[in-house]
This record gives structure tokens, C-alpha cells and sequence, in this order.
């Protein structure tokens, strides 16, 4: 039985009669085609990443598992449509805290239209590409009481400043979760040690990452995302949680002709900055941590 996500937290949405992904009980997500040259792309991406042989399994496993396509009904109720069958990475996971992370200060890809150039260069100016080399997209936070859950919307996400972003990135991973606006509750960050931190920890695994892509040039990932995820449950019991880092959205990626993806490392070094200064802030006393300054004009925050 096929059904919209539980825990989608950005991009389309299979919601109100639109086109969006869709997951079965058996682990896989399925991601509409979209019907530009997007959806050929994206699958045009994971038949070459899987042909290839020189890429070890400790970088292959941030990229969802790939079964192929197929036609599907599609969840804007137009018929058939060809979806591509990924690995659903929060498959089995209660209380998923997610973000979902856009890599890059500039999101269009060479060779784009004008109105989508125009599109982006607006976008990454507006939000906190061009200043962080990364913008959130997304994120949904479960607290340690059964009601405590905090997604904001878009418009929300979209608001956020480099102090938001900070602010977002310790409130991920501290026991409690506010939701809404209140901008007097200090994210304890009590899980940032077990989530971000340690030997597999989100740190370990971004620094992973980085060090393939300081050597990489056969891909530009153009417009995308990192999602950081974790089991909120397990993260509170003490245990890591089972942190992982995974990247997801390949529309846009283009061949890297012989050059790095310094557009995407540079981004992923910027990421890699706010969780490191995150696990030096835990383990200082409070009143040395260097937290962030509440902005009390984004709504939501
Ligand atoms: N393999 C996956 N398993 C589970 N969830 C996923 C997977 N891929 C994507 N998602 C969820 O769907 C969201 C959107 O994914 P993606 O960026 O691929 O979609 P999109 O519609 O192309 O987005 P955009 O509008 O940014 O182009 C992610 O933020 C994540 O919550
Ligand atoms: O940031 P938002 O508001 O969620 O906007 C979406 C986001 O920029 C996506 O990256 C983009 O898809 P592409 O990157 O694939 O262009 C999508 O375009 P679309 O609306 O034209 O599908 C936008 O709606």
C-alpha cells in the first residue's frame, strides 16, 4: 500500500492532490519523475553513480540504495507516472529528527536557463546560501514528551538567518524541542555529543564526505541536499541514535570535467564549521559557550 511520507520535511509533496513522493511498508521511497528534464536527470544520475566501480562503500553508503524505476499511480491522481525507486532512508524510524540541508552558495548549474538562473540567484541571495554556502530547506524535531514536535513551515524555513541557522542546528539535537516562537529557552544541546559527535558521528561522516570530495571530479552536485537524521528515542536513552548523514536530490548534478565540486566542498566545509563549533560549545561551561543571539524578528524562532 503506497502512501505520502510520514517524515518528509522539504521539496514536493504528494499532498492536496500534487505530484510528490510516495513510500510503501516495505523501505521504499518513490520519487516522481518531474516532468522536465529534471526527472531524467536525477535518474540519469543514479544508473552512472551505480555503474561505477571506483567508488568505495564507505562513500557509496551516504547516497539512498537505488532499485531502478517504475510506473506508479501517481499521488496528484493523473494516472501512471514513472517514479524512481529509492532506499527510503527513514525507513522503520519512529521519532526521525531530520534536516534537510541545501549544499552550495549558489544553487543553479552551468548551462541553465535565464529564468532559472534568475530564479536561483534570487533565492540563495535571499536566504542563507550566498552568506553560509548552505541554506536549511527543511527540518522536523521531536522533543522528550510524546507531544513535543516542532516542524515549521516553509515560509518559516525560508526566513532564516546564519544566527537562526546556528540557533536551529544546537535546537536539533538538545533533549527538549520548543515549538514555535518562544526565544527565551536556551537549546541545551545535551545530545549534541551522541548525534554530532564520537567516531560515526554526523562530524565523522560529514569530514568523510568532505575528504571525497576534495578528490572527486566527476560529479558537480548542483542544488543538493544533505539530510542529517537521527532517532530521537534512542538519542535520549543515551545511545547515538544511529546519526546518519545522507545526500539526496541529483537533478541537478552535472559531470565535474576533471574539476572539484568547489561550490558543493565549500558548503560542506561551512556545515562542518557549525557542528564542530556546536561540539566545542557542549563541552565548554555554559558561560563561556558562544551561543547564538536570539533574532527576534524571524517569526517562528
Ligand atoms: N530516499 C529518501 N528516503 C526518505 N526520505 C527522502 C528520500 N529522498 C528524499 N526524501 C525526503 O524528501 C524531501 C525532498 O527530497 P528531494 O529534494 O529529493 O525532492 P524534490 O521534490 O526534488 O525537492 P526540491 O523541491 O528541493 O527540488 C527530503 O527533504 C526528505 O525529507
Ligand atoms: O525553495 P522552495 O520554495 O521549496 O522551492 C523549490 C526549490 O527551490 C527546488 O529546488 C526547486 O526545484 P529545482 O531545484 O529542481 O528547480 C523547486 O522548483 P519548482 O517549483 O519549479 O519545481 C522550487 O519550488
Amino acid at each position: 500500500m503506497l502512501k505520502a511520507p510520514d517524515h518528509q520535511v522539504a521539496g514536493h509533496q504528494a499532498l492536496d492532490g500534487h505530484l510528490g513522493p510516495l513510500v510503501d511498508d516495505s523501505g521504499c521511497f518513490y520519487k516522481p519523475l518531474q516532468n522536465d528534464e529534471r526527472g531524467s536527470k536525477e535518474v540519469a544520475f543514479y544508473e552512472k553513480f551505480i555503474s561505477l566501480t571506483g567508488i568505495p562503500s564507505r562513500i557509496r553508503r551516504f547516497f539512498p540504495i537505488f532499485h531502478g524505476t517504475k510506473n506508479l499511480e501517481a499521488s496528484d491522481g493523473t494516472g501512471m507516472h514513472p517514479h524512481l525507486i529509492l532506499e527510503d532512508v527513514v525507513f522503520g524510524c519512529m521519532k526521525p529528527c531530520i534536516t534537510d540541508i541545501k549544499i552550495g552558495s549558489r544553487t543553479w548549474y552551468p548551462g541553465a536557463s535565464e529564468d532559472y538562473f534568475q530564479k536561483c540567484i534570487s533565492k540563495d541571495g535571499n536566504s542563507t546560501s550566498v552568506s553560509l554556502g548552505f541554506r536549511v530547506s527543511g527540518l522536523q524535531v521531536y522533543g522528550s514528551k510524546e507531544s513535543d514536535f516542532w516542524k515549521p513551515n516553509k515560509k518559516i524555513v525560508k526566513s532564516f538567518t546564519p544566527e537562526d541557522v546556528r540557533l536551529v542546528l544546537r535546537r536539533f539535537v538538545s533533549s527538549d524541542v520548543v515549538p514555535g516562537i518562544d526565544k527565551d529557552v536556551t537549546p541545551d544541546c545535551s545530545l549534541a555529543s551522541r548525534v554530532y559527535g564520537g567516531s560515526s558521528g554526523v562530524l565523522a561522516q560529514l569530514s568523510e564526505l568532505k575528504e571525497w570530495f576534495e578528490d572527486q571530479t566527476m560529479f558537480h552536485f548542483n542544488s543538493c541536499s544533505v539530510l542529517i537524521l537521527y532517532e530521537k528515542d534512542l538519542a535520549l536513552r543515551g545511545k547515538s541514535g544511529g546519526a546518519e548523514v545522507k545526500l539526496v536530490d541529483f537533478a541537478h548534478v552535472v559531470d565535474g570535467n576533471g574539476v572539484i565540486d568547489h561550490n558543493f566542498l565549500g558548503g560542506l566545509c561551512s556545515l562542518k564549521k557549525f557542528i564542530s563549533d556546536i561540539l566545542t560549545d557542549t563541552n565548554k561551561p555554559l558561560s563561556e559557550a558562544c551561543l547564538p543571539e536570539m533574532d527576534t524578528s524571524a517569526d517562528g524562532l
